[in-house]
């Protein structure tokens, strides 16, 4: 899939094979991924990932990724498109791991190990969230991040078609000019990539 995605440096594959390498060494000592998705490990992470790539706006030039976890969508997007990155993921451990992958990938990231709910505010063109939380509650922190322009990508279950209707727009900062689309997923069909644009910062 990645072949379909226009513009991705050459050596992209280069440095996702550093990378899967690195999580396999770690994971011995730290919980990762799900033990499960291993053997999968290319398509259910790094594809996954990969597939934000073209709902990114022409243009976007930071990138928050929150709950990064082992980098998912964050640290394989900041490979792959070179936006000044942020990663917000609490576990310290987990954080180390995503500067050690940072620093043998030369893909330089900012890695905040603290609490969404405690990193300074500030705007960027892009806020990512892969299995974080509720839609109302991901939007509630990507609002800390938004800039007249950000685009909010939230890979998602199925559910989240309904988990929208229980999204109250009216409790978010008012944006007339907030819209909500839904995109198959490419890696999973148990999923949809949500991008939301237009919401105002919290
Ligand atoms: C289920 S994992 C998902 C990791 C990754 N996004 C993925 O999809 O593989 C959620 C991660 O978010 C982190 N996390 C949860 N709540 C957080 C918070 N309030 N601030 C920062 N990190 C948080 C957890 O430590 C965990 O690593």
């Amino acid at each position: 899939m990645t072949e379909a995605i226009a513009n991705l440096p050459p050596d992209l594959s280069e440095k996702l094979d550093r990378y899967e390498a690195l999580l396999r060494k770690w994971q011995g000592a730290i919980n990762l991924v799900a033990p499960s998705t291993l053997a999968e490990l290319r398509r259910r992470h790094f594809e996954d990932s990969l597939q934000l790539v073209p709902l990114i706006p022409a243009g976007a030039r930071t990138l928050v990724d929150l709950g990064s976890g082992a980098g998912f969508p964050g640290l394989v997007l900041a490979i792959a498109t070179g936006l000044e990155t942020h990663l917000v993921e609490s576990d310290q451990r987990k954080a180390e791991f995503l500067r050690a992958v940072s620093r043998e990938t030369r893909v330089p990231v900012t890695v905040h190990a603290r609490r969404i709910e405690q990193v300074p505010p500030f705007p960027a063109d892009v806020v990512t969230a892969r299995a974080l939380a509720a839609l109302p509650v991901l939007l509630g922190y990507a609002t800390r991040f938004a800039g007249p322009h950000t685009v909010a990508l939230f890979p998602k279950g199925r559910a989240a078609e309904a988990e929208l209707t229980t999204v109250d727009l009216t409790a978010l900062p008012a944006s007339p000019k907030m819209t909500i689309d839904l995109h198959p997923s490419r890696t999973d069909p148990d999923a949809v990539l949500i991008r939301i644009e237009g919401f105002a910062r919290g």
